[in-house]
């Protein structure tokens, strides 16, 4: 890990020319967030904008807010209910409403305080406001390492996740692991589900490690989460700088999101977390890798991470097989008449694939509902 000294924090960097920003993850740093801001010349004159939801209202919006007021800012609050239902085309407005109210202007920056449901609302906020203001990131949850990198920003449609959104950078990424401690421990597996998915697509080794330190992850331990958020936003960092846009080695980042997405669709949002639906859905792509012959170890070694992490592995029994199989025909990754998978070929790697007929597709869906192979 590369430490900055004066931050007493690690440091990495997405790099995307002038447009290249920082993650930094150390323990505490909410009370440095207005001098980080400062850092970044973030604009005193003009108001800015928190927005978070109601569990980290009560949490750590003070902590925040009083560091950014000492450091000069005038600061407008607006808190979504929590949970996945707050991705929405109605609490966009009202995001927007209150920012008009609160005078925020062309200069203004938006601040996203939460996890990955704050952190895309708010980033489509600060990409649509006024067409665009500033932005920076300051996750709170396990899982928002993935979330805070890389600009995608959305919301839902009652018919498709993230459809309607945009890509737009964070300025800044502060992370703040001693937030994490307040996390239940159903967020906690949750959110680890994205640091396996890391692991999974681009790095054997760092696999392995989730899986030896799965206890110390999960009760917490500050320095091993330091660790794994880190090698985690590393892997995010450089997919998004090779490939911003999702053109090509992006669509890595899917691993069980063909499936995922469609079961979070199909729960009408709530009923299953978004990690606890990508883990179903790691275990769909790994049993398609069987199906499609790659090696045999992905599938066994994908259900033992899971498992260690106390993620589900099976779809809700009452989810009817062509719901979810209509909700995959209306995400992204279904384009020119194709479903489109992210298949592991090894542990540590993943291709592409187009050509996956839809009939094996259902057939795996069926499975993972009753458990019958895999
Ligand atoms: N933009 C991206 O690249 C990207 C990547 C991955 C996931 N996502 C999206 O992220 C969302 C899931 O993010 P999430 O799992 O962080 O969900 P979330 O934001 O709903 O947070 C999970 C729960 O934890 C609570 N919480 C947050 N911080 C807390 C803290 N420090 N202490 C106690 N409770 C806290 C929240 O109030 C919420 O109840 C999904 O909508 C998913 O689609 C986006
Ligand atoms: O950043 C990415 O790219 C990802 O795919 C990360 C995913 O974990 C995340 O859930 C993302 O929102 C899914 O992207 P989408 O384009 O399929 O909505
Ligand atoms: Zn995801």
């Amino acid at each position: 890990m590369h430490i900055n000294e004066q931050l007493q924090a690690a440091e990495l960097r997405v790099e995307l020319g002038d447009r290249s920003y920082p993650i930094w993850i150390g323990s505490k740093l909410v009370e440095r967030l207005g001098e980080l801001c400062l850092s970044k010349q973030l604009s005193t004159k003009s108001p800015m904008m928190i927005i978070t939801d109601t569990h980290v209202e009560a949490l750590h919006l003070s902590t925040a807010k009083q560091s950014l007021e000492a450091a000069g800012y005038r600061v407008a609050v607006h808190v979504v209910p929590a949970g996945e239902s707050s991705k929405s085309l109605s609490h966009l407005e009202a995001c927007i409403t209150t920012a008009l109210e609160a005078g925020l202007d062309r200069k203004s920056a938006v601040v996203a305080l939460g996890g990955g449901v704050v952190g895309d609302l708010a980033g489509f906020v600060a990409a649509s406001y006024m067409r665009g203001v500033r932005f920076i990131q300051v996750p709170t949850t396990i899982l928002a390492h993935d979330s805070s990198v890389g600009g995608k920003v959305a919301v839902n449609h009652p018919l498709a996740k993230n459809i309607i959104g945009a890509f737009y950078q964070p300025e800044m990424v502060v992370y703040d692991t001693s937030t994490l401690l307040t996390l239940p421990l159903r967020e906690v597996r949750a959110g680890l589900a994205e640091m396996l998915k890391h692991g999974l697509i681009w790095d054997q080794r760092f696999a392995d490690w989730c899986l030896e330190h799965a206890d110390e992850l999960l009760s917490l331990r500050e320095e091993v989460l330091q660790y794994g958020l880190y090698a985690g936003c590393a892997v995010k960092a450089q997919v998004v700088s090779k490939d911003e846009r999702e053109q090509d080695l992006r669509a890595i980042l899917n691993l069980g999101h063909t499936i995922g997405h469609a079961l979070e669709a199909v729960g009408q949002y709530g009923e299953l977390l978004h990690g606890e639906a990508i883990s179903i859905g790691m275990i769909g792509s790994a049993m398609l890798a069987e199906r499609l012959g790659e090696a045999a170890d992905i599938l066994p070694y994908t259900r033992r991470m899971i498992e260690a992490f106390g993620l589900p592995t099976q779809i809700p029994a009452s989810y009817d097989t062509e719901d979810i199989m209509s909700a995959m025909m209306h995400d992204k990754k279904f384009s020119e008449g194709e479903m489109v998978f992210v298949v592991p070929t090894a542990i540590g790697k993943v291709e592409i694939r187009r050509d996956v007929p839809v009939a094996l597709v259902r057939e795996i869906v069926d499975e993972l509902k009753g458990g019958a192979r895999g």
